[in-house]
């Protein structure tokens, strides 16, 4: 049984990696909707969503039909080879528990759907490069979801200006700023501004030039 306080949040790079979900119901779409924008992602199912008929048609996943309870773990086995995460969304309890055990003897990571498995899958926020990750470890997916909306609420357009404008100082201050104590204290003193948050209301250009002239300032002070 997954150990609740041994999960970490950790952002992974899945291209290239085979994502497997075995049910093609409303949460085994639910779950290739998420994967298939960045991995590999094969269904197994008898049947098929709407939705996920509509994926398989763009070419965002691939749908094999196929009854599971008649397949052994050996031919359970050769499915799931060279899976990076399988997941058992059948609406069979048994049946998902069959397929976590034969994926576990082979130690492939399994997010469990009706249990805490040893991948757990967040409610996901993405505004551009700002991406937020909300679990509560499988004690309550609703409040995941609530605390979601509640968060997007808070993330302005002005988030993705932001990390825009910090990535570009960032660069510019390398060149001419040694010290990284020096360049993380002037990089938080534009962050901390109220006047380049409002500017991008008006242009990224405005903030920017904002933030430029917050930094000059510091310079030439701390050069005095
Ligand atoms: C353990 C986990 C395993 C996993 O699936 O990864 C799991 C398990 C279960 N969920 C159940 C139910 C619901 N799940 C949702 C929604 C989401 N479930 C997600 C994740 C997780 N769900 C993992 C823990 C996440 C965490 O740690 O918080 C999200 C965050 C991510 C995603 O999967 O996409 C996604 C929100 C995405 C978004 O919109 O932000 C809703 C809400 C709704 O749909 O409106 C309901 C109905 C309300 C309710 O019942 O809570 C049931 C009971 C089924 C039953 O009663 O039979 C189980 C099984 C059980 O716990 O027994
Ligand atoms: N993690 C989560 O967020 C949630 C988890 N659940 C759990 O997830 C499970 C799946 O839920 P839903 O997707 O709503 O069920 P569903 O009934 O919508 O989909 C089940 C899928 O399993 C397939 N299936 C069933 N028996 C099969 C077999 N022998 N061989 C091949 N495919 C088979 C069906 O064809 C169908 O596509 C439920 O049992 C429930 O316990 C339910 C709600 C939310």
């Amino acid at each position: 049984m997954a150990e609740k306080n041994n999960f970490l949040p950790l952002m992974l790079d899945l291209s290239g990696r085979k994502i497997i979900i075995f049910g093609g119901g409303s949460v085994g779409e639910r779950k290739a909707e998420l994967f298939s924008g960045c991995a590999d992602t094969l269904v197994f199912s008898l049947e098929f969503s709407q939705r996920l008929q509509e994926l398989e048609a763009s070419g965002q996943v691939r749908l094999f039909r196929v009854d599971l309870l008649a397949a052994s773990d050996s031919e359970l086995r050769k499915l799931i080879s060279g899976a990076f995460i399988v997941i058992p969304a059948t609406s069979s309890f048994e049946l998902n528990r069959k397929i976590t055990l034969v994926a576990r003897e082979s130690d492939i990571l399994i997010n469990q759907v009706d249990a805490l498995g040893s991948v757990v899958i967040p409610s996901v926020i993405k505004r551009g490069d700002l991406v937020i990750g909300i679990s509560t470890l499988g004690h309550s997916p609703a409040v995941s979801k609530y605390t979601r909306r509640q968060i997007e609420g808070l993330i302005t357009p002005a988030y993705s200006d932001m990390i825009r404008l910090q990535d570009e100082l960032r660069t510019y201050l390398k060149q001419y700023v040694a010290e990284q104590r020096k360049r993380k204290e002037l990089l938080w003193k534009v962050l901390e501004n109220e006047a380049v948050w409002n500017g991008f209301s008006e242009s990224y250009e405005k903030a920017e030039e904002r933030a430029y002239a917050i930094i000059s300032d510091c310079l030439e002070n701390s050069g005095k």
